[in-house]
């Protein structure tokens, strides 16, 4: 027998409470989508009548299958439900299920508000009633629960049950501020069955103050809470809110959640949890986090040589689910932490079967020597492979760079604005015809005329018989590194293309100056597209 779980997502409320995060309305619609194509139970919205765009938002509400959510405040003193403007603006939204925040802590009563325990009682049950006779599912999100029961667990109790007996759905237990451990959220969680709301009514809502805020929801729901509370990557206020894009793996793969509890999420759906989760990097125009656990582009990496050698002979032996059941990838990278075992699995993924231990042993040390020079493989992947072609005698050789130039320069123009001017010449003979391109960029107002930007125009302007074959590359990223190779400093320049095959491929060049460090992973980036696509090898006399 299996009992419901209830997700709750407020990635379009508390998310929007992070530091840095504005959502536009357009923003919020993509969301929700990617919210309910994964099947979650709530979408709460955001609060009608506290903003513009929240309201413009709730004006033309997503049709979803989950039940879509207003978000408010408890009335406040001295005025009825009926008469409190803010309360209106929030069921004038017009959603079936309305979220009232209200304080249990007696402190913030007394010194937030200014007003009498008995007052906040009475303005809690009296929200949620008129929630009830206006026909809406009322949810109670109980603000500080936990630091409020800890100083006075009598009133915190007292707050939640007037809410349940006026006929709130949902009591979710708030860790407002992040601060409750594990432990204290088990529990707490169980003294508020014990007053009598049952685990079903009850829902949790947590922040990862304490950078414990998955491990809070998994108490309560242990104690038997059946709302979680979350968002997505967790984001959110502070530190963020317990994170659903880890929550929501643990329910559906791990027991005792597996087999005792049903969320609305389907396998299908889980499949794609790292689509929604780099969806949702996209639009805050964030760097994914590689070690988010399930769907970071780490979550999978194998890198040291034990664990890449035992992965090869079964996977599970250092991956606790298998990657593809959340939409992710196995990655076997290669750097100075590899064995024999990384670099077979590497080159075979390449399309290289290499047998002999001589020719494994010689590509290892050529990538460990160059890792002490400064290089860095494990994201690099683009350079490793021509690395390794090359130490096999197996790199082609398209055409030869005879010589560049760059130039930068610092000035003013005619009005006295200052502008950053760059000149690129570079000199490529292709089997023995001399082309010779010049590039130039002017840096005004922050625009993308910096020196590695025409290195980039130049080396690609005219590569003779190979121009059809990257007129589709683009640079997407850049990285700059200090390194300490040896005993200089030098500089690390990490390189990201895309193609319009919708490859992305990174190469990584090492100089103590950084223009030629960009120069070589850009070199190394359209030889690796050459080289994948196939192109004539025409040398260079
Ligand atoms: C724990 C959480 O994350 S809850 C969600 C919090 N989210 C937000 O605050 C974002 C949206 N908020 C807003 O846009 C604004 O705060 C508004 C529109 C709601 C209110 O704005 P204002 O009227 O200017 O009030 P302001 O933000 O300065 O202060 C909040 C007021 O609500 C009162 N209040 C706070 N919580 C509650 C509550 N649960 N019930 C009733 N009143 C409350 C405060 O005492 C304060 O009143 P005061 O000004 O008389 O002291
Ligand atoms: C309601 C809410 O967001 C909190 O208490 O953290």
């Amino acid at each position: 027998m299996t009992e419901r779980l209830y997700l709750y997502d407020t990635t379009l409320r508390d998310g929007q409470q992070t530091q840095g995060v504005q959502f536009s309305t357009e923003e919020k619609h993509q969301i929700a989508e990617a919210l309910d194509h994964l099947g979650v139970d709530y979408i709460e919205g955001g609060w009608p009548g506290a903003n513009p765009t929240d309201s413009a938002f709730f004006a033309e509400a997503p049709k979803t299958k989950a039940r879509f959510t207003a978000f408010g405040m408890t009335k406040r003193s001295g005025r009825s439900a009926e008469n409190d403007e803010v309360l209106a603006g929030v069921l004038n939204a017009g959603t079936d299920s309305v979220c009232l925040v209200g304080k249990t802590h007696d402190f913030h009563v007394t010194t937030a508000l200014g007003i009498t325990l008995e007052e906040n009682l009475e303005n809690i049950a009296k929200s949620v009633a008129h929630l009830g006779a206006q026909g809406r599912e009322a949810l109670f999100d109980a603000e500080h629960f936990f630091d409020g029961y800890k100083a006075n667990p009598d009133y915190a109790i007292a707050c939640c049950k007037a809410a349940y007996e006026a006929g709130a759905r949902w009591i979710v237990l708030c860790d407002t501020n992040g601060g409750a451990l594990p432990g204290e959220v088990y529990q707490i969680t169980l003294k508020v069955i014990e007053a009598g709301i049952p685990g079903e009514n009850i829902g949790i809502h947590t922040h990862d103050d304490t950078g414990n805020a998955v491990a809070n929801s998994l108490a309560a729901v242990n104690a038997g809470a059946r709302q979680v509370q979350g968002t997505l990557n967790g984001l959110g206020e502070r530190c963020g809110n317990a994170n659903l894009t880890t929550l929501i793996p643990t329910f559906l793969l791990k027991e005792p959640y597996k087999s005792t509890l049903d969320t609305g999420v389907t396998d299908a759906a889980l499949a794609d949890m790292v689509k929604v989760s780099r969806m949702l990097d996209d639009i805050l125009n964030r760097v994914p986090l590689r070690s988010a656990p399930y769907v970071g582009a780490s979550a999978f990496a194998h890198k040291a040589g034990l664990h890449a050698s035992a992965i090869l002979k079964d996977p599970s032996t250092y991956e606790h689910v298998p990657p593809e059941t959340v939409g992710n990838a196995r990655i076997v990278p290669m750097s100075n932490q590899a064995g024999q075992s990384n670099l077979r699995k590497r080159l075979a993924d390449m399309g290289l079967e290499v047998s002999e231990k001589q020719d494994l042993g010689r590509i290892l040390d050529r990538i460990k020597q160059r890792e002490t020079e400064g290089y860095s493989y494990d994201t690099a992947q683009a350079s490793f492979e021509l690395e390794a072609r090359r130490e096999l005698g197996l790199m082609p050789q398209f055409f030869e760079v005879e010589r560049y130039r760059a130039t930068v320069e610092r000035r003013r123009d005619a009005k006295g604005k200052v502008i950053h001017l760059s000149e690129v010449t570079i000199v490529v003979n292709i089997g023995g015809e001399r082309h010779l391109s010049v590039s130039e960029g002017i840096m005004a107002d922050g625009n993308d005329g910096g020196p590695v930007n025409a290195l980039s125009k130049a080396l690609v302007k005219d590569l003779g018989p190979y121009q059809d074959l990257i007129g589709d590359m683009e640079l997407v990223d850049f990285k700059v590194r200090i390194t300490n190779g040896g005993t200089e400093a030098h500089t690390r320049v990490i390189i990201d293309h895309e193609d319009s095959q919708g490859r992305r491929w990174s190469t990584v060049g090492v100089s103590s100056n950084i223009i030629d460090a960009s120069f070589e992973a850009l070199l190394d980036a359209v030889l690796w597209k050459l080289m994948r696509d196939g192109a004539q090898a025409l040398g260079a006399e």
